[in-house]
């Protein structure tokens, strides 16, 4: 990477505006995201927030100001971007494996045919199973593994080409909490060992609050961008929802009262070990 993308981090949104129909989802947004940079982008059910991750995966063209994915345009198909799209249940008559999964985050990107290419693309699948753990079950059929293994997989897969930028639409929907917390954790330990950085679209605030940055917070046009503490304020949530919303910390973790759409968690039990509000 060059010196001026790595100054440019490694997404640049300026003046960014996206308009569907006669929706204006979200205009003026200005966000630099850094390596190894982990942000979570919430709001309520369509604030724009897959739409945002259509840009930076040059599925979707801005309707104004600029978009930069390591200094360039988004372009389609880019290995150095993973992405774990939003979970749609695998048929449980579906013939892959584990494996196979995997290797389809490979595929369309750089292994040419042969014997060489394809010895590579082994050992790249098997380090990436091995990244979350699954190797146990690689080799069973997708359909018969539980959720949370299946989530792992989607994991893998979005690692597998080895990228600098992971996008994440909702990966802990349907998820308990023992597994959203180690889907969290697969996740910051990738960030923190490679630098990756991380745009993670979800409904629940708390499970990744011990480990988030900055917070994107949309909601109809509006948005507010900053570390939790920073955005999560009844004041910032009462303007961005226009009615008056109660933002209240019990032992470390965020609860919002007053706005029903608002995608954070109201009644999981805190987990063990995870009170720090937003602390790294
Ligand atoms: N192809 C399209 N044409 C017009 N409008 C669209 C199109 N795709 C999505 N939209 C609208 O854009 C808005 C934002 O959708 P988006 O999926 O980004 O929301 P979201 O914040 O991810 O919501 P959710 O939490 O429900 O997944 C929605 O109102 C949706 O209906």
């Amino acid at each position: 990477m060059s010196a001026a993308q790595t100054r440019q981090g490694t997404v640049s949104l300026s003046g960014a505006e996206l308009r569907r129909g006669p929706r204006t989802l979200w205009s003026g947004l200005d966000l630099d995201i850094h390596p190894g940079e982990f942000v979570a982008v919430l709001g309520p059910n369509g604030s724009g927030k897959t739409t945002l991750l259509q840009v930076l995966l040059g599925l979707l063209p801005l309707s104004a100001g600029e978009v930069r994915v390591h200094g360039e345009e988004p372009a389609r198909g880019s290995s150095a971007v993973g992405y774990i799209p939003q979970q749609r249940a695998l048929d449980p008559l579906t013939p892959l494996r584990g494996r196979d999964l995997v290797g389809l985050g490979l595929d369309g990107h750089r292994w040419g045919p042969g014997l060489r290419g394809r010895a590579a693309r082994r050992r790249q699948v098997h380090a990436a199973l091995a990244q979350v753990d699954a190797l146990d079950y690689a080799d069973a059929p997708v359909g018969s593994l539980s959720g949370g293994e299946q989530q792992r997989l989607r994991v893998a897969q979005a690692l597998v080409g080895d990228p600098s930028l992971l996008l994440a639409d909702e990966p802990l929907l349907s998820l308990d909490l023992a597994r959203q917390r180690e889907v969290v954790d697969l996740v910051d330990r990738r960030r923190r060992t490679h630098d990756t950085a991380v745009v993670f679209v979800t409904h629940e605030l708390n499970p990744v609050l011990p480990v988030v940055d900055r917070i994107l917070y949309l909601v109809d046009g509006r948005f507010r961008i900053g570390t939790p503490d920073e955005v999560m304020t009844s004041e910032n949530l009462t303007e961005l929802y226009r009615t008056d919303v109660e933002v209240v910390r019990v032992r470390g973790r965020i609860l919002v009262v007053g706005a029903e759409d608002a995608p954070v968690h109201h009644h999981e039990e805190p987990a063990a070990g995870r009170q720090e509000v937003g602390a790294r």
